[in-house]
């Protein structure tokens, strides 16, 4: 399955969140507006759907009003009949062309459906609603509201408010429209975050893989070493949580499964001397990558974080240079947690990245927006699930669309 379909199957729980509460802002004080549309317009158009959305585009400046066609006038029908017409026609009823800002949104299998046999024989208009609410004061506070409580943040909720009044207030908006707005919104924060973990010439390099307990560590470590190995890199791994045996024996389990060396030390031992003693290792074995993991530290346990202090220092004494990557694994379930975690081992360790595990399964995803806008930190890479391949290279307009339940895509 391509990580995308993936990604916006799983991120079910944080888009359904947002879309439900999209749908109540807009049917609270929204009204139903009828388009219309040529059906044989809409055929003639059949052939050339619209073009896939470019959401990394800024949004349209301006929000044309449906325009109404003069004639004939047609009829309004409850939106209960129009189902049931649709449910016995064995063709879709065709969609009205896209307006413009609803080129933008995903309007794109369902302006293509064909329309029905009478309509193509006779060009016949169809018509169809959507409810469109006007942006104003009391719709953007409920908005931001929404961003709030799906975890992005009360700043990144504000400034992505604040953009959304300068362009549309006034402006009347369906559903569709404001989550195309919202990704493109949430996209341009991510961009410059969307950095694959980078690679250098050094031998070997070096990466401190830190981050609490249970936050995925040992299993971003089994997913990354698969995935470098995969490209051909020598990767060595040092099972630096010392003091937990079942933490070494299921890092010895990723390693096995990625094919890769797991070094280990007794049960007990200083997890710094490992460091030291893996990375004399890893070079004497021609390795491209050592990837140490650690033992998970709650930040507010202040002998732990020192010993995580004191790993780096140890490191530096063999390489200065290293560690060349101190990645961050955070837990997405941990919601607004996560802001603290990445304040508290900045300190500690100069968190070079992060990767966010878990994102399956929560309705927090959002907090992914919030740590880009707050830290711009790069975040390399996002799992979502348990399985070696469910983790991938973070990509920006994927991840907005599939928050906030674009689901075109193909
Ligand atoms: N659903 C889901 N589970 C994950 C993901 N990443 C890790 N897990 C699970 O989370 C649990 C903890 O993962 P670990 O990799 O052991 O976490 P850790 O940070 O090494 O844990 P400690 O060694 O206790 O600090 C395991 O059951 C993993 O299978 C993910 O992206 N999605």
């Amino acid at each position: 399955m391509a990580f995308f379909s993936k990604l916006k199957e799983r991120l079910f729980k944080s888009s359904s969140k947002l879309e439900e509460g999209l749908e109540a802002i807009v049917e609270d004080g929204g009204e139903e507006e009828l388009v219309e549309e040529s059906a044989k317009a809409a055929a003639s158009t059949e052939a050339d759907a619209p073009a896939p959305v470019d959401t990394t585009q800024d949004a349209p400046d301006v929000v044309p009003e449906p325009e109404p066609e003069p004639e004939p006038e047609p009829e309004p029908e409850p939106v209960a009949e129009v189902v049931e017409v649709e449910e016995l026609t064995p063709e879709p009823e065709p969609e009205p062309l896209a307006a413009p800002v609803e080129a933008l949104v995903e309007s794109a299998p369902e302006a293509a459906a064909k329309p029905g046999l009478l309509g193509r024989m006779f060009g016949r208009r169809e018509a169809k609603t959507v409810v469109r609410r006007t942006v104003d004061d009391d719709m953007l506070e409920s908005l931001e509201d929404l961003m709030i409580t799906s975890d992005m943040g009360v700043d990144t909720a504000m400034r992505v408010t604040a953009n959304i009044s300068e362009g549309y207030f006034g402006k009347k908006l369906s559903v569709d429209e404001i989550k195309s707005v919202l990704a493109a919104e949430v996209t341009r924060i991510m961009e410059p975050v969307a950095v694959p973990m980078p690679l250098y010439p050094k031998r070997p390099q070096v990466v401190l893989i830190v981050g609490v307990n249970g936050a995925g560590k040992t299993t971003t470590i089994g997913k990354l070493a698969s995935q470098f190995t995969a490209a051909g890199k020598k990767v060595v791994i040092a099972a630096g949580d010392t003091f937990r045996a079942a933490a070494v024996e299921q890092l010895q389990v990723w390693g096995d499964r990625a094919g890769v060396p797991v070094l280990t030390a007794p049960e007990g031992s200083d997890p710094a001397s490992l460091a030291f003693d893996a990375m004399t290792q890893a070079e004497a074995d021609g390795a491209d990558l050592l990837m140490i993991d650690t033992a998970g530290r709650l930040q507010n346990r202040a002998d732990l974080m020192e010993e995580l202090a004191k790993i780096v220092r140890v490191i530096k004494k063999k390489d200065e240079t290293a560690p060349h990557n101190t990645v961050l694994v955070l837990d997405a379930t941990t919601g607004q947690n996560a802001l603290s975690q990445v304040e508290t081992f900045q300190k500690l360790a100069d968190v070079s990245g992060l990767v966010m595990t878990k994102l399956d399964g929560t309705a927090k995803g959002g907090v992914l927006v919030a740590l880009a806008d707050k830290f711009a930190l790069p975040i390399h890479a996002i799992g979502v699930g348990e399985q070696i391949d469910d983790l991938a290279p973070f990509d920006p307009e994927d991840f907005a669309r599939a928050l906030i339940g674009i689901t075109d895509r193909t």
